[in-house]
């Protein structure tokens, strides 16, 4: 069987001698979408950290499809198909939109800093295929007709399709999106939601931290419930509702209806 996109084994880190994720261990397979909640100080953003490469774990490991990447950092894992939409990520000021989802396709263009100065042919070739992917991309998250214009003027809800553009420029094995629903209302948060589920559709790996039940419910295909820096539960979205333990640690009996009818 071949290995899951995401494999995490007994990771633990503490801050100060607290544990703000203990022995927490999960896998993804491949074209699985992982939702990632909690209440506030559960763990959630530093367990994302540790996965993306921006923390390191004081024991466990990470596995991306079966490499063992526990000890490199972000930038090296970008080259193992992590990509990352940061919580709050915002727009590049004085790019246009198509200009900012071109930065990340960048990552992928071969050619040195010589050859720029120049403009070889190479270069101006990498440079046409960077727009066409980028293009590509825009198309993916629904922005392609706001292409040029800039990318501060969008409404909030289209600046995060666009990081989402941005990071699927890199062509990831693994999608890593922290609350990107976040101060999103109404028709912005269905299209966001909209877009995550076609890449879903189309197969994408990826992990989802949310506060909000509802949108993960929707999104993902099992959902992990971390309390004080621990899994107190995992299973598909309707399981992890019912479960006693959710309900009581996280939601309050009240609220696991409230949110799940709320996208
Ligand atoms: N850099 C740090 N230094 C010290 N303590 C930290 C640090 N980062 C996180 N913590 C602590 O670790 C615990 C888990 O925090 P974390 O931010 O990962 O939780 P969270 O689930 O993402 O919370 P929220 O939903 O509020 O963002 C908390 O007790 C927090 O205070």
């Amino acid at each position: 069987m071949n290995s899951p996109v995401l494999r995490l084994e007994g990771l633990s880190r503490s801050f100060g001698g607290v544990f703000a994720v203990r022995d927490v261990s999960l896998s993804v397979p491949s074209g699985q979408t992982r939702g990632l909640i909690g209440p506030n100080g559960a763990g959630k953003s530093t367990l994302f950290n540790l996965v993306a490469g921006l923390l390191r774990p004081d024991a466990g490991r990470v596995s991306l499809a079966g490499d063992a990447v526990t000890r490199l950092p972000a930038h090296r894992r970008a080259a193992h198909g992590v990509a990352i939409v940061f919580q709050g990520a915002r727009v590049f000021p004085g790019l246009t939109t198509l200009e900012n989802v071109m930065v990340g396709a960048h990552t992928q263009v071969r050619h040195g800093f010589l050859a720029a100065a120049v403009r070889s042919r190479r270069c101006r070739r990498e440079e046409r295929a960077v727009r066409v992917s980028a293009l590509a991309a825009l198309e993916r998250v629904g922005l392609a007709d706001w292409a040029d214009v800039p990318a501060t003027s969008l409404p909030l809800g289209q600046q995060r399709r666009t990081q989402l553009a941005r990071a699927l420029c890199a062509q990831p094995r693994l999608l890593l999106l922290d609350e990107p629903a976040a101060g999103l209302r109404g028709a912005e948060r269905a299209a966001l939601a909209e877009v995550i589920e076609g890449l879903r559709g189309e197969g994408l790996t990826m992990m989802l931290v949310e506060h909000d039940v509802g949108f993960v419910s929707r999104l993902a295909d099992r959902v992990t419930v971390l309390d004080l820096g621990s899994v107190i539960a995992e299973g598909t979205p309707a399981e992890v509702r019912r479960d006693p333990a959710v309900v009581t640690a996280y939601l309050g009996p009240g609220e696991v209806e409230r949110d799940a009818g709320s996208t």
